[in-house]
């Protein structure tokens, strides 16, 4: 019998970003790794069926919030289909012959920089922003612009040929990235399920204090609520995750409940937490 051709999954970077790897924790070694040169290009590409699927990042335990995914999932009507929390344990990388001491700015994406400031600013390094931690290693690699090292994964130094000067500089070992799965559903064990809601609501006292009694009258943890500015002044949508499935009862009927007390609700997914 042929081999059907692997599933084609987009993340953004190139190898050895940080997607990249949370891709693999999610869907295994037997997909293809299909790389993109924005966020917006993952969704887009996955939107418009070009691949099976994507992985962003949506959350740093450090940073907080990568809002311009939280938006991206808003914008386009792509289900959330799975969940990692990964460790991120970042490098200082350089140029073989660049020592440490040397270094005068790193490149990297403005979230491992936020991950890093402490750490950056103790030893002078001016941050500067790229678009991804793979895509600095390997500009640092090729161009080796003076005094110049990137915060990356070791598996981007490793493919650039690049030194790791330092590991972990990372402002706290608790670091995670939370990452979500777009589109095919990933083929692993779950620990857990969650539904993430995106809702609106009118502008009044106790209005967002109805939505959340829909959940905790019913004993559900609502683990997530964060607010997006909406296009209009002072307007907001919320973002929502509560523990559980949408096929449990509770949980449908919380749901339920909360949109009555809402203008807008949407489900964006509801899906298995690795
Ligand atoms: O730059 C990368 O390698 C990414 O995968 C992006 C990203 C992010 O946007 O949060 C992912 C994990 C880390 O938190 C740092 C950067």
């Amino acid at each position: 019998m042929a081999e059907s051709s692997p599933r084609r999954i987009a993340f953004q970077g190139e190898r050895g970003a940080y997607g990249e790897e949370a891709l693999r924790a999610l869907h295994g070694p037997h997909v293809e790794a299909v790389p993109c040169p924005t966020f917006r290009a993952v969704f887009e590409a996955v939107a418009e069926g070009r691949v099976d699927g994507g992985v962003v990042p949506v959350e740093s335990s450090l940073g907080g919030p990568v809002a311009e995914n939280v938006d991206l999932l808003l914008e386009h009507d792509v289900p959330i289909t799975g969940e990692v929390s990964l460790r991120i344990r970042h490098c200082l990388v350089a140029p073989p012959g660049l020592a440490l001491a040397d270094v005068e700015r790193v490149l990297s994406h403005p979230q491992a920089l936020a991950q890093c400031a402490g750490y950056l600013r103790r030893r002078g390094i001016q941050p500067i922003p790229e678009a991804n931690t793979a895509i600095a290693a390997r500009k640092v690699a090729e161009e080796a612009p003076p005094r110049t090292g990137a915060i990356a994964s070791r598996a981007s130094a490793e493919l650039y040929g690049l030194t790791v000067l330092e590991e972990g500089v990372e402002d706290s070992p608790d670091n995670y990235t939370r990452f979500i799965a777009l589109g095919l559903t990933p083929p692993h064990e779950w620990k857990r399920r969650k539904t993430a809601l995106a809702f609106t609501v009118q502008n009044e006292s106790g209005a967002l204090y109805r939505v959340l009694g829909a959940f905790s009258g019913r004993g559900l943890e609502v683990s997530r609520l964060e607010s997006r500015p909406q296009r209009r002044a002072w307007e907001y949508v919320w973002c929502l995750d509560v523990d559980g499935a949408l096929e449990d009862p509770r949980v449908r009927e919380a749901v339920e409940a909360a949109q009555a007390a809402c203008i807008t609700l949407r489900v964006l997914g509801s899906y298995g937490v690795a």
